[in-house]
């Protein structure tokens, strides 16, 4: 599973909870992004995701569920991507809900479609900060030390970088991109246009586009050809 997302530079990321309408679902498919992640930390359910599956599933994509909440653990995508919130004291977000998941589900998982995402969670005005009681207040050592946990301590193939709904601070993101060496970088936060997009896509693997896409889907559609005209920069010319 590594490898199919090794190549994705740009990602689309929709939330199942939100109304998005056909020509802009057809416009965000067909813009050239490398794949679509389906996610949301709340309000996902059973029904929404398979709706927006079903959607997605018209156009010939990379779809990935982002999996959330295990009332939505639906079948059909074309990998599953399961956070593990490195920077919080609440032990669920990291293993709880995961060891719920495994003695739900058992042999029903389809193991060869899952990838860990080591989460580091930086805006403590998000959702999914409140969700998960991360700790946000770390400077870019903290972030760094989190980043080398998931890197080279838990060998996971995703660090995640997570600004939800807020653009990130690029000193943090510099300091993790020199410390992560096998982990492919994910960056997603407040992107709301190609400039944002260029900076992050400089320096991450793997650039998120969220939240725009709901409030003005023509910004959103320019962030893709921006990240594929950036070259990222190698760790040694930071
Ligand atoms: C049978 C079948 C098809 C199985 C496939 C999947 C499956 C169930 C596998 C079982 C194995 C397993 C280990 C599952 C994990 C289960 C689980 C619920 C884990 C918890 C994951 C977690 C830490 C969730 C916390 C929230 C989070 C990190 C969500 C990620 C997405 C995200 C951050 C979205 C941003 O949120 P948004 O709502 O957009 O925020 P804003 O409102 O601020 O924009
Ligand atoms: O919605 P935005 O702020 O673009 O963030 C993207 C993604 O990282 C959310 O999980
Ligand atoms: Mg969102």
């Amino acid at each position: 599973m590594r490898q199919m997302i090794e190549p994705w530079r740009h990602v689309f990321k929709l939330d199942p909870d939100r109304e998005l309408g056909d020509r802009e679902l057809a416009a965000v498919c067909q813009s050239g992004t490398d794949a679509i992640i389906v996610g949301g930390s709340t309000g996902v359910t059973y029904e929404n995701t398979v709706s927006l599956l079903a959607r997605i599933r018209q156009y010939d994509l990379p779809c990935a569920l982002e999996v959330s909440d295990l009332e939505a653990a639906v079948p059909g995508f074309d990998l599953y991507m399961i956070p593990m919130v490195l920077n919080t004291a609440d032990t669920s977000w990291i293993l709880g809900h995961h060891r719920r998941a495994i003695e739900r589900f058992g042999s029903l998982i389809p193991w060869e479609l899952l990838l860990t995402e080591g989460y580091i969670v930086l805006n403590g005005d998000s959702s999914v900060a409140r969700l998960t009681g991360a700790d946000c207040s770390l400077d870019a050592a903290a972030a760094g030390a989190y980043a080398q946990i998931a890197d080279k301590l838990m060998n996971l193939p995703v660090v995640y970088l997570e600004y939800s709904g807020t653009y990130g601070d690029m000193e943090i993101v510099r300091e993790v991109r020199e410390l992560v060496e096998q982990s492919q970088l994910f960056y997603g936060g407040g992107i709301t246009g190609p400039e944002e997009a260029m900076q992050v896509a400089a320096l991450c693997d793997t650039v998120v586009v969220g939240n725009i896409i709901y409030s003005n889907v023509e910004q959103a559609l320019l962030t893709v050809q921006a990240v594929r005209d950036t070259r990222q920069l190698d760790r040694e010319n930071l």
